[in-house]
């Protein structure tokens, strides 16, 4: 084993995960990928809906079994230590799994006491995590009284609750309104500063790019790119973004008379987009040359750029 395999929070290599599938074929969800992630980083894994980013997680929590490749999580082999680790592991799963029927404190406490910590110290844990997840108030609520944004709060509070090296939250703010989404992302900073490295899987470019110091981008099972995520706009895409919206059906032929006004174009069914240093020259020159976008917009590149550029498709579909 090298060096890093010990060293680093988690170390993938060529891990593989494959299911079967009711017609007794084998679905290869997860297919050989490689990821290293160090201690107090926020890392993320983006990528559409199937990509394997769940498959990945999964198996990262030491829930699911690996199919091929090599695993070590905070330098242990999930097959043989897999109680030690998740007993050294914050998960916040995809669907909320709170007890409806217990109200807030309760679930934090009954959570505290399986992992067999003291009564006293639960108590003191919960006082300090409700306060940290800006729930105190709602103590004594029941869950189903709490809005979607407190449910996820609680949910990444009851994960602290053994305090753990490493948190793994699997689309922690998918549904959620953009004020919720706010707070939550403010949560996952104030952990981050504490020194608590995450694991974040998400399909939201924007959350990917606010929080992650380093990620990689799935499709298909397979990383198309790794890097901080300026580095990866920088690489894979241009400054700039005009997009420009003309009638349906326009886009492909128009694609070709603005070629030259850029990097390159994409062709999205309600849209063009023109990659280029400077984009409001790009509306400026459309502008001259006798075409008159329905509407158009100039905006900095993103990761949802680098993902149409390296696959030929959006991320959120
Ligand atoms: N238990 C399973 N049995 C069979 N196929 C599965 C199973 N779990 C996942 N898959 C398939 O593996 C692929 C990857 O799924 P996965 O949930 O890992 O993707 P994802 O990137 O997390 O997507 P999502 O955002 O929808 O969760 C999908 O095609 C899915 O249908």
């Amino acid at each position: 084993m090298t060096e890093s395999m010990t060293e680093a929070m988690i170390v993938a290599r060529g891990l593989r995960k494959s299911f079967r599938q009711s017609n007794g074929a084998t679905f290869e969800a997860v297919k050989g990928i490689d990821v290293e992630v160090r201690r107090g980083e926020a890392f993320g894994f983006l990528g559409p809906n199937g990509a394997g980013k769940s498959s990945t997680m999964r198996m990262v929590a030491a829930v699911s079994p690996i199919s091929g490749g090599e695993l070590r999580i905070l330098g242990m082999d999930p097959a043989v230590d897999g109680p030690a680790i998740r007993g050294r592991l914050g998960v916040c799963p995809q669907e909320d799994n709170l007890d409806q029927e217990l109200n807030v404190f309760d679930n934090l406490y009954i959570y505290g006491r399986y992992f067999g910590l003291p009564k006293q110290v639960v108590r003191d844990r919960v006082g300090e995590l409700l306060e940290f997840a800006k729930l105190t108030e709602k103590a004594k609520s029941r869950v189903d009284e709490l809005s979607g944004g407190m449910k996820r709060r609680l949910t990444i509070a009851r994960s602290l609750i053994n305090r753990p090296d490493l948190l793994l939250l699997d689309e922690p703010t998918t549904g959620l309104d953009p004020q919720a989404r706010h707070l939550l992302w403010d949560q996952l900073f104030r952990l981050k500063q504490a020194g608590v490295t995450l694991v974040i899987t998400t399909h939201y470019m924007d959350e990917a790019e606010q929080l992650c110091d380093r990620l990689v981008v799935m499709d298909k099972g397979v990383i198309v790119a790794e890097g901080a995520p300026r580095e990866l706009i920088n690489e894979h895409s241009t400054r700039e973004v005009a997009e420009l919206r003309f009638g349906v059906g326009e886009h492909a032929a128009l694609a070709e008379k603005l070629a030259d006004l850029g990097e390159r174009v994409e062709v999205l069914p309600d849209r063009l987009l023109v990659y280029a240093a400077d984009g409001e020259e790009v509306v400026a020159r459309t502008h001259e040359r006798g075409l008159e976008p329905i509407a158009s917009l100039v905006r900095r590149s993103t990761l949802e750029d680098v993902f149409l550029r390296l696959t030929g498709r959006t991320l959120v579909d």
